[in-house]
Order: structure tokens, then sequence, then C-alpha cells
């Protein structure tokens, strides 16, 4: 197998929380913790997940528009191809480690486009000066050449030669996210990092964005990481999806096979939350509630615990999976102090007369999800008395009965990545039986 053009390695971007008259660091959020991945040569892959899950920052941190923490980008396009480990273990291609003259050759061949290509644009020059500019930059003086590179690449971008002299005010998003294209092509760079390139426009636009996209890929024999919110774009473009959260990527694999063949329940979940124009034919119907905790003080274990549809259930316990869930809700939140008791009498009563601990009771139940009776007597028991505790007003008691009794192997143990056939590998403690992933020669 050929070697990727890129290759990413144990990549951290943590950023430092600061308080106080000193300025003290007192924290940090750790956006991106850990992510490895490689792209091929001519391949698109797609980086997806919520907002807040740390890709915009992924792709900062690769293209070194923010010094990584810590990790390994290693770069193989430029011509660099075939470079070999130092004896001390770095690698002459690990852009974390270039100096000046080498950064500035990568910034040649690797580009990025953004979602608001309005932004990026300066009002009062012309677009074709926008976009000879790096050629400029990277010392092409003859303005005439220039001018005509300029002019071929509008035309290769279903622009106009003469748009050269109009200004961008004159362009729509979807023109303006083209000439964005034609800029971020006008190096001919190896690979393209685009954050979110047609959120920002109409469906129909879209369409016609990503049509242009994968058409320049293949004319330009381009690299692609590509990085959406929205599992339906990352279907129309990507080779290979990797799916990221909370920092860390979860699962990672072919687009179809991810499609057909979800392993990671966050994976299953947001692939759920497609629109499809039928709502009846909805795919799953798992909703992701709530939304991604903070990454300055992430769940332990798999940080997707406390949103799992498929949380594991500790020995010894066998309820409905969705009463489980609703347990683990109302223990997290009675902890939290965020269950308004009076709140809950006050709608009860509004319906009839003064409520009744049961009717109180039954209420918080129905707001869990969690049935009017639990498969299993003794956390159907515990359920109860933390309940009448609750209503009680002993929330810290109720909390720690909770506590107690409800806790999840998914809490305790961080999943490694499994491997489910030769290139999709995902990372969830209920496929911890199987073959372990091989491990990464990078990571030697
Ligand atoms: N400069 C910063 N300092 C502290 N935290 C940051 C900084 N930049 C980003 N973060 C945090 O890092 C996490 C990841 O942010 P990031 O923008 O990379 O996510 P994203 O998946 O790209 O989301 P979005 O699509 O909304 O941009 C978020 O919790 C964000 O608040």
């Amino acid at each position: 197998m050929t070697e990727p053009l890129l290759s990413v390695r144990d990549l951290k971007k943590h950023y430092p929380i600061r308080k106080g008259i000193f300025n003290r660091k007192v924290g940090a959020a750790r956006a991106v913790d850990g992510i490895s991945f490689d792209i091929e040569e001519g391949e698109t892959l797609g980086l997806v997940g919520e907002s807040g899950c740390g890709k915009s920052t992924a792709a900062s941190s690769v293209i070194h528009l923010e010094e990584p923490t810590s990790g390994e980008v290693i770069f193989n396009g430029n011509g660099r191809k075939g470079a070999t480990r130092n004896p001390d273990g770095t690698h002459p291609n690990d852009v974390t480690e270039f100096d000046d003259q080498e950064m500035m050759e990568f910034r040649r061949g690797a580009q990025m486009i953004f979602q608001d290509p309005s932004s990026s644009f300066d009002p009062r020059v012309s677009i074709g000066n926008a976009v000879g500019e790096l050629l400029k930059v990277h010392g092409m003086s003859d303005r005439h050449r220039r001018r005509a590179i300029v002019e071929d690449l509008l035309e290769r971008v279903g622009l106009s030669a003469n748009d050269f002299d109009r200004y961008p005010h004159e362009f729509s998003g979807g023109q303006k996210q083209r000439i964005a294209l034609a800029r971020a092509l006008v190096l001919n760079p190896d690979l393209i990092i685009a954050d979110e390139p047609v959120s920002a426009l109409d469906v129909s636009i879209q369409a016609e964005i990503l049509s242009l996209i994968n058409d320049l890929q293949d004319e330009f024999g381009l690299s692609l990481l590509f990085i959406s919110h929205d599992m339906s774009v990352i279907r129309q473009i990507c080779d290979r999806v990797a799916v990221m959260y909370l920092g860390e990527i979860v699962e990672i694999g072919p687009v179809e096979e991810i499609f057909t063949n979800p392993q990671h329940p966050y994976t299953e979940a947001l692939l759920s939350s497609i629109p499809t124009p039928d709502p009846r034919a909805s795919v799953g119907g798992i909703e992701l509630k709530g939304t991604v905790p903070s990454p300055t003080n992430p769940p332990s274990g798999c940080r997707f615990h406390t949103r799992c549809h498929k949380v594991i259930q500790p020995d010894g316990v066998d309820v409905d999976q969705e009463d489980w869930r609703g347990l683990l809700n109302l223990r997290d939140n009675v902890n939290a102090g965020e269950i308004d008791v009076e709140g809950v009498r006050e709608n009860v009563a509004a319906s009839g007369t003064k409520p009744t601990s049961a009717e109180i009771r039954a209420e918080i139940r129905r707001e869990f999800d969690i049935s009017e009776t639990v498969d299993d007597p003794e956390l159907e028991r515990t359920l109860s008395e933390a309940l009448d505790l609750l209503i009680e007003d002993d929330e810290e008691q109720a909390g720690s009965v909770l506590s107690d009794a409800i806790t999840t192997p998914c809490a305790e143990t961080e999943p490694q990545r499994t491997a489910h056939s030769a290139d999709h590998e995902s990372a969830c403690l209920l496929h911890g039986e199987r073959t372990p992933a091989e491990p990464n020669p990078a990571d030697d």
C-alpha cells in the first residue's frame, strides 16, 4: 500500500482555562483529545459530529492555524513522499516540527475553505486579485501570468473569466464559495480542508457546490478533509468518515459501511437524526437528547455514556433499556440539583386537586421515561425510596441512594478502538470482546 498523503497521530489541542488576577491556569478545555486518522491520495475523509465536538479545532490544528498541544501531523505532499522516520523517532514530514521555510511550503500544499466565504473576502479587493494574491505571495511577479491563471480557475469553478474585476458584494453565497474554491486551488495544493463549506447555503445550492468539489477533486487529484455536522452531506461527498464526539474519534470507516452497519451508538444516533422526506420512514427513531458536555470536564470512561441509548447495565441488572437510561438521567439530575419538585407539584396540581405523593412520583417517572414499575424489584425499591426522599426535600440523600445503586461500566472503563473489518473501527465497550484493532505502526 502506498503511504497516505496525511497521517494524523494522537493529535491533541487543549485550551488552557485561566482565572484570577494572576491569570493562573486552573484547567483545560480538551477540544481535541488524541485523534488519529489517515487520508490517502485522492481520498475524501469526512469528519462528522454535533456542534462542539471539536471538528473545527481538529481542522485548524491539522493545518497549523493553531499550534497543537501534542501529536503528529505527517504530510507527505509537496514532493515529500517516501521520507522515513529519523533515528530519534521524529518524522521529517511532521508539520508540527516544520521550520519557517517548510511551513511556507506546507501552506502551498494544504489549503482551507470555511463555512462563510463572505467574511474571508475583503470587500475592496476584486475577486480576481483576491484569488491571485497567493500567487503573488508565493513569488509570481508576472501580473499577466497571474491573471491568466486566475481567469482559467474562475472558469473551472463555474464562473466567467470576465468576473475577474468584479467585487465580492456582486456575488451570491454559492458563487462566493466557488471563488473560495478557486482561491484554495490557485497554488495547486495536494490537500484541501473544508470546514462546513456548504452549511450556510440553500439545499439546492449545496448540491451544486458538492458536485463541483467532487469534479475538482478528480480534475486536480486532491485529497480532502471534509468537515460537516450533517450526515447526509457526508454521504454525498466522502469515501470514509470519522465520527467525532467530545474531542475523540468514536468510529471510523468507509461511508457506505458506516451508513448501513454503524457500530457506535453515537453514529446510530446521528444517522437516526437525518431528516427524511417521509417522517414515518425515520431511521431507528433514536433521539439524541441534550448537548455535548463541556470538554473542560469530560465524563469519565466512555465520554458518550451520559447520553447513550445503549449505556450498559451492570452485572446482575436487567431492566428495560429505556428505563435504564431514564434511571441514569434521574440520578444525574438529582445529583446536579436540577429536579424542581415544587414545579412538578404545581404542574400536577394544575390539573385538579392537591396532588398526592404517588401522583408526584408518577409525574417524575414520566418526565424521565421510566415505567410505572421497573422490572428489577431491588432497583424498584431503591427508586421508590429515592423518590420519597426527593419529595420530602432530602435531595442529597436521594442522590446518594441513587448513586449507590445505579452505576454503569461505561463510566468506569475507557473503550479502546475495536476492528470490525479491515478499515472499520469503533470505540465502544459493547464490542470489547472482539479482536482489538491492530496497533498503528506510526504509534510505535
Ligand atoms: N479558544 C478556545 N478556548 C477554549 N475553548 C475552546 C476554544 N475554541 C474552542 N473551544 C471549545 O472546544 C470545543 C470544540 O470546539 P469546536 O469549534 O472545535 O467544535 P466543532 O465541532 O467544530 O463545533 P462547531 O461546528 O460549533 O464549530 C467546544 O467546547 C469549544 O467551546
